[in-house]
């Protein structure tokens, strides 16, 4: 019986390491966002999100092109953004890891809209490596990570593609972390923090740019609040 089990247990491995994931850059910097910020992280950019906000600075992850699909290798080489993918396993993700000899024990899963995939898989088998998880998401879509992978909200109100934030993302939280170019953006994270009864959460403004107004509004608005500022640093520095 045991032995049943064992082998069940080896061929749910199997399946995990086979399964594949979506993905448009891999590469190691430091974390540039919120709490972590600072961490010496790499980042799995994950292709497709229909989220369509005016602001994204990562609109080349939207779409998910077939024809697009390209090696790993050709996916490592990239040298700008750009809209190719590969579809890569998570055992391949490991080798990758070591054949590019990255440092970091923290991971950012982001894109894209990494939700849009269970992220369980992934989460378990970085872990069981000995790494750290952490997600970026819209909250638009189910949350589906390890127990202790980190999830960073970034709620996104009256979006084109007519995406809402999750009651279950907002509650699942470790930290919220809100894009703000105008006062209308503060008013709708209000309303979401009180309509969703978040209190403890840490609340992040994050200026849209890198212009003065946005960031004096963040700036003043998280004084005003008892708020975190994050000013995106790999913007500051030129790393990606
Ligand atoms: C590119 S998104 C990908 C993950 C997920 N789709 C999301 O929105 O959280 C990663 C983070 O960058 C933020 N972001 C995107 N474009 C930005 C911009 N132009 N200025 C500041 N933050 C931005 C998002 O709000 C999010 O917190
Ligand atoms: N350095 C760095 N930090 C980041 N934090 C969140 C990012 C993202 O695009 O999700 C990001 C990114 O693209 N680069
Ligand atoms: S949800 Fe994230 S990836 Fe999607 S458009 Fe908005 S900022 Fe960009
Ligand atoms: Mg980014």
């Amino acid at each position: 019986m045991l032995l049943i089990l064992l082998q069940l247990d080896d061929k749910a491995k199997g399946k995990v390491s086979k399964l594949r994931y979506k993905i448009n850059e891999l590469f190691e910097t430091i974390q540039g966002e919120g709490s972590f910020t600072g961490q010496p992280s790499i980042f799995l950019r994950l292709q497709g999100c229909p989220v369509g906000c005016s602001w994204c600075d990562t609109k080349h992850t939207w779409e998910i092109n077939e024809t697009l699909l390209i090696p790993s290798t050709d996916m490592l080489a990239k040298r700008k953004e750009d809209d190719r993918w590969a579809n890569v396993s998570v055992d391949e993700i490991l080798e990758i890891f070591n054949a590019q000899g990255f440092q970091a024990k923290h991971i950012v899963i982001t894109g894209g809209e990494p939700c849009m995939v269970d992220l369980r898989p992934l989460c378990n088998a970085l872990e069981a490596k000995g790494f750290s998880c952490q997600v970026e998401t819209s909250g638009t879509f189910e949350i589906l990570v390890s127990e202790s992978c980190w999830v960073t909200v970034s709620p996104k109100v009256n979006m084109k593609g007519g995406y809402e934030i999750l009651t279950s993302a907002m509650q699942r939280a470790n930290e919220i972390k809100h894009p703000v170019a105008t006062e209308q953006h503060v008013d709708d994270l209000k309303a979401l923090l009180v309509k969703h009864s978040i209190e403890d959460t840490p609340v992040y403004l994050q200026p849209i740019s890198q212009k003065d107004r946005a960031t004096k509004l963040a700036i003043d608005t998280c004084i005003e609040n008892n708020w975190r500022l994050s000013v995106q640093v790999h913007k500051y520095i030129g790393i990606e």
